[in-house]
Parts: C-alpha cells; sequence; structure tokens
C-alpha cells in the first residue's frame, strides 16, 4: 500500500503558538502525513484547535498521555474522542483498571479514537529506569507494560522502534505500535535515546513513526517529509 492510502508519518506539531502550527500545517496534505497534537500546543491553542485540524481533514493524534484515577481517564478519552481525533492515548504504567475504565468509556461512540498506551519514553534508558526504582532494561518494561496494554483491550502501545521487533514476536501482528524518536540518518539525536531511522523503523515491524523536529526544524519540511516518505514507499 503506498504512503498516500496510509500516510505512517505522524508529523509531531511542537509548536508554541496556533499562528506558527497552522502556517506550517498550510503546506501539508492528508495523503502526507497524519498529524500529532501534544501538550505543547494543547496548552496554548485548545480544542478549538484540534477540531480545525480534524476540519482540514487531518487525521489527528491527540498526545496528552493521560495518567489519573480511572474515572479521570474515562471522562478525559471521552473528551478527546467528542473532538473527532484519530488516537488518543494513556500511560501504560496506570494501571489495568485505568485502561479498562478509558477503553469502555469509548464503547458509545460510533467511530471511536484508536486508543494506545505509553509504555517507556522513547527518552529514557536504563540508567534513567533505574532512578525511579525500575531496575530493568526498556525491552522488558515495554514488553511487560505492552502485554499488560494487549490485556485491558487497548489497540496498541507508543513505544520506541528499537521493541518493535521484539513485540510483533511476543504480542503478534494486530497491534498498532506508535514509534517516537525517529532520526533520519545524520539528524541530531536531541533528547531521544531510544532511536531508529525510518525505514529501519518499519522494517522491525512499526505501524507508525512519529517524527517531530527533524521535520518542523528543517529549512524545508515539507522537502524532508517527502524524502523520508520517498525512503518508506
Ligand atoms: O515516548 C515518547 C512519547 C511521545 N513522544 C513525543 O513524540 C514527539 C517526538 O518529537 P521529536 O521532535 O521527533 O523528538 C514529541 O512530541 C514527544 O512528546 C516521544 O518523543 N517519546
Amino acid at each position: 500500500m503506498s504512503y498516500k492510502n496510509d500516510p505512517k508519518v505522524l508529523v509531531a506539531l511542537d509548536f508554541a503558538d496556533a499562528d506558527s502550527a497552522l502556517q506550517f500545517v498550510d503546506g501539508l496534505q492528508p495523503d502526507l502525513c497524519r498529524l500529532k497534537v501534544g501538550k505543547e500546543l494543547f496548552a496554548v491553542a485548545g480544542p478549538e484547535f484540534v477540531k480545525c485540524l480534524v476540519g482540514k481533514g487531518f487525521d489527528v493524534f491527540l498526545d496528552l498521555k493521560y495518567h489519573d484515577i480511572p474515572n479521570t481517564v474515562a471522562k478525559a478519552v471521552q473528551a478527546a474522542a467528542r473532538l473527532g481525533v484519530w488516537m488518543v492515548n494513556v500511560h501504560a504504567s496506570g494501571g489495568r483498571k485505568m485502561m479498562q475504565a478509558a477503553k469502555e468509556a469509548l464503547q458509545e461512540f460510533e467511530n471511536p479514537p484508536l486508543l494506545i498506551a505509553v509504555t517507556v519514553l522513547t527518552s529514557m534508558d536504563s540508567e534513567d529506569l533505574k532512578e525511579i526504582g525500575l531496575d530493568v532494561d526498556p525491552q522488558q518494561q515495554v514488553l511487560r507494560l505492552a502485554k499488560l496494554t494487549k490485556a485491558s483491550g487497548l489497540d496498541g502501545v507508543v513505544c520506541s522502534a528499537q521493541e518493535a521487533a521484539l513485540l510483533r514476536k511476543e504480542i503478534g501482528d494486530d497491534f498498532c505500535l506508535v514509534t517516537p524518536g525517529i532520526r533520519p540518518q545524520g539528524s541530531a539525536t536531541d533528547d531521544q535515546k531510544r532511536i531508529m531511522t525510518p525505514k529501519q523503523a518499519l522494517d522491525f515491524g512499526s505501524s507508525y513513526l512519529v517524527i517531530g523536529r527533524p521535520i518542523t526544524k528543517a529549512q524545508d519540511p515539507i522537502e524532508v517529509l517527502k524524502s523520508i516518505n520517498a525512503s518508506i514507499a
């Protein structure tokens, strides 16, 4: 399938204000990429901006990583679903009851968004996990949380592409793997620790590639996006 029918790149719109984000989006079409709205842009531009992107025909991943008690998270994913987003997420470390409550809360929607859970942030390595009391390597922790996510009825996880092959082997193909920490060859790693190139990530089993700064901070962002699409076509 060509990327035009099912764009694999989710561009992270990590902009400081709605005008800059809109200026960027105006150079795009929905067949080039999907869009991700995270905490920074949502805090300044809010739900109306998300609805505006949906109105322009883009699939929107609302990346607010809900992590709270089950009732609060259930209401939050419902509020997200009312915006018409394509995908929404929670933290898997919120536990089974929280994830089940979120999934159940979406049952009343005719076209519910995909619901996925963050496992281990791609900015973290074993040392970072140790500091928060987890004496395991990222792969082990990602696998543990991905199995819990699947058992809780969710559609997939956010993980790094470095864990994609293991998750495909252990959990199978019917599970969405959304992978940030994607860096085209030669790009700055920034604060990401578990990284992979777009092509490697898809070869190892990623479903979707989250890419922010390598595109949004480029001199010619659309050209970079097109060359990434060509590299994975
Ligand atoms: O584990 C995670 C979960 C979410 N993210 C988000 O993805 C983008 C990545 O942006 P880059 O500029 O390509 O690094 C960003 O919005 C993060 O909040 C993540 O990186 N890792």
